[in-house]
């Protein structure tokens, strides 16, 4: 049996203003001196600036880089800005959070998560999903030492960036099914207890999802922790598999030919209604909890026109043909990606 490293972060930090702790969390994770936050250029405003105060008045030496997409360009851009920072901080959402934790690999150097939206689950997760012009690619990180997520902040992001993490999470159903398939088909490694924790995960936010409100810091405390736990099943299984399957390269899909597309984790879960229907699972039951959470179920919700949901179905099993999912080796023809789209209503 060969041997296996799991990486998970040290210590996760939950709660309204655990942000104006951050210089003592770092000074207690002896990482001292230097540190360089990177944020986007509206999620500064939203916790850049108050997480560099917190770590000059613990007294750091703070750079900040901004960064606008999650480019293999910004990463090296960060990269290049490391130089003596002891602990890079990615202050932001999904793709922010993303090349800093690349970034921070890469130039070996200590990383801290800091989400300021509860919009994907890759907020403690070991891996970094960066863009090029032929869709996402899934990169190996070293998993953060520490998440720092401050729930008064992230509660007051607009409630369609949690119903999105919702989403994310409840993608995991057609993930997992997916994985299972390719497990059986490929012989491709597969974890049980990675699968039973995104499972269990997804369960958790489908039983809550009555309670997921706008407005409510609980509501974003049990999205950040189921968030949280959809990262571990990533970190157990050593890729995403756990969080991504056939579902994601749809949405993948769809950030290359949409105009302009929707949030990762609202296509996540308009992909996993579709993908629900091929497994022969009860997508109406997905359906219904996507809207009990207010995340999209339909083309016109998402904001994507209907001819884009049918390219994007069509070309999603390009997106990592090394990924084995119920799209199979050919992926679906046109006409099937209307049929599918139409009988599940999303277009
Ligand atoms: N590495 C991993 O394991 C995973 C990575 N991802 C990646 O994460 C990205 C999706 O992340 P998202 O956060 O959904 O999208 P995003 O990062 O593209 O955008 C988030 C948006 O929300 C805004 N925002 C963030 N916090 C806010 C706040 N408190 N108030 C107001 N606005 C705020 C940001 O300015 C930005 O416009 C995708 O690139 C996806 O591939 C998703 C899941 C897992
Ligand atoms: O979005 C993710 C899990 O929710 C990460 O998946 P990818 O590996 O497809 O980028
Ligand atoms: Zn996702």
């Amino acid at each position: 049996m060969n041997s296996k490293t799991i990486q998970m972060p040290r210590e996760v930090h939950i709660g309204p203003n655990v942000l104006d702790e951050i210089g003592k969390i770092c000074k207690n994770l002896r990482l001292f001196d230097e540190a360089l936050v990177v944020s986007g250029f509206h999620t500064f405003d939203v916790a850049g600036r108050q997480t560099v105060d917190a770590l000059e008045s613990s007294d750091f030496g703070v750079e900040v880089v901004k960064v606008k997409d999650a480019s293999i360009e910004s990463v090296e851009m960060v990269q290049d800005k490391i130089a003596n920072a002891s602990v890079v901080l990615g202050v932001g959402g999904g793709k922010i959070i993303d090349v800093a934790k690349l970034a921070s690999t890469n130039a070996h150097s200590y990383f801290l998560s800091v989400p300021t939206t509860a919009s994907h689950d890759g907020i403690a997760s070991p891996m970094a999903s960066i863009k090029n012009d032929k869709g996402s690619i899934s990169k190996n990180a070293n998993s953060p030492m520490a998440v720092v997520a401050d729930t008064g902040i992230i509660n007051t992001a607009p409630f369609r960036l949690i119903a999105s993490g919702c989403a994310d999470i409840v993608s995991n159903y057609t993930a997992i099914k997916d994985w299972k398939l390719a497990y059986r088909l490929k012989n491709e490694d597969y974890s049980e207890s990675a699968a039973a924790l995104s499972e269990m995960t997804a369960k958790l936010i489908i039983n809550s999802s009555d309670s997921i409100k706008e407005g409510l810091e609980e509501s974003a405390r049990i999205v950040v922790k189921s968030l949280f736990s959809s990262g571990m099943a990533i970190s157990i299984a050593g890729s995403s598999r756990p969080a991504s399957g056939s579902e994601h390269l749809f949405s993948h899909a769809l950030d290359r030919v949409a105009k302009k597309p929707a949030l990762h984790g609202e296509q996540c879960g308009v992909g996993t209604i579709m993908m629900m229907h091929l497994h022969g699972g009860d997508w109406r039951s997905i359906r219904n909890i996507l809207k009990t959470i207010g995340a999209p179920t339909t083309a016109s919700e998402l904001g994507i026109d209907d001819d884009d949901i049918v390219d994007a179905l069509t070309m999603a099993h390009t997106i990592r043909p090394e990924r084995y999912t119920i799209l199979g080796d050919n992926g679906l023809t046109r006409e099937a990606a209307i049929k599918l789209a139409k009988k599940t209503e999303i277009i």
